[in-house]
């Protein structure tokens, strides 16, 4: 899939009406005895023996950690309070998330921001990294992540008014492949983010 900043930039909003985005499904479940098998499959592909005391937990661990990850629960992420307030950005950065790279299964890391401009609903605080750790317990990448976040950020506060930034490091890059430490920025900037100038270098002022 190509994904390009134009089609990202334009996701979530037609000719400045909000977009319906429909809530996230509910966590996947993982198949439990079939990870177990297959945790020994692995282990047998790489020519290691299963039998070794070393091992002998490992297929449960790797069905476990497979599970934690797929089956992750972000608790309630759609607490909001009506204000009168209309002209506050909020800003939330620094948040740090683990996600699963879909093409190596290996993992990247993010720095994620986030910004929006409340028109009537402000959103509780912790629901920022709640939604943000809901979106990076699936296989990703780092682009849709960051427009899974605008688009629920988007649909819980009733703004189309949301920025996104994500800085990633991915071990698909640093560690294998062609081994290069490096930060991926991506950005997600949606109504005044990306129509206002000033409000988009204000953003990314305040998250720097
Ligand atoms: N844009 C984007 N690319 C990603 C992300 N995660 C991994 N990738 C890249 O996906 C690409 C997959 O490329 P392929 O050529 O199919 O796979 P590969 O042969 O393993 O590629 P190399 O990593 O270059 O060795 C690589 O360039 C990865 O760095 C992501 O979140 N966003
Ligand atoms: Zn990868």
């Amino acid at each position: 899939m190509t994904l390009s900043m134009d089609h990202i930039r334009s996701n979530g909003h037609t000719n400045g009406h909000l977009k319906k985005v429909e809530p996230p499904s509910s966590p996947q479940k993982v198949d439990y005895p079939r990870l177990l098998e297959l945790g020994r499959e692995l282990l047998l592909a790489i020519g290691e023996d299963p039998e070794r005391e070393g091992l002998l937990e490992t297929p449960r661990r790797w069905a476990d950690s497979w599970r934690e990850f797929i089956e992750y629960d972000p608790g309630t992420t759609d607490t909001v309070f009506e204000t009168s307030t209309a002209d506050q950005m909020v800003t939330v950065s620094g948040m740090r998330v683990s996600s699963l790279c879909e093409h190596h299964l290996l993992p990247f890391w993010c720095d994620v921001a986030i910004g929006y401009i409340a028109d009537g609903k402000v959103l509780g605080l912790s629901k920022f990294a709640r939604i943000a750790h809901q979106f990076a317990h699936q296989l990703q990448l780092q682009e849709r992540l960051g427009q899974q976040i605008a688009d629920e950020v988007s649909r819980i506060t009733g703004t189309e008014n949301v920025a996104v930034v994500l800085k990633g490091e991915h071990l698909c890059m640093t560690t294998r492949g062609i081994r290069t430490p490096g930060t991926m920025t991506s950005s997600v900037m949606r109504g005044v983010f990306r129509d206002e100038y000033e409000t988009r270098m204000e953003f990314l002022r305040l998250i720097s």
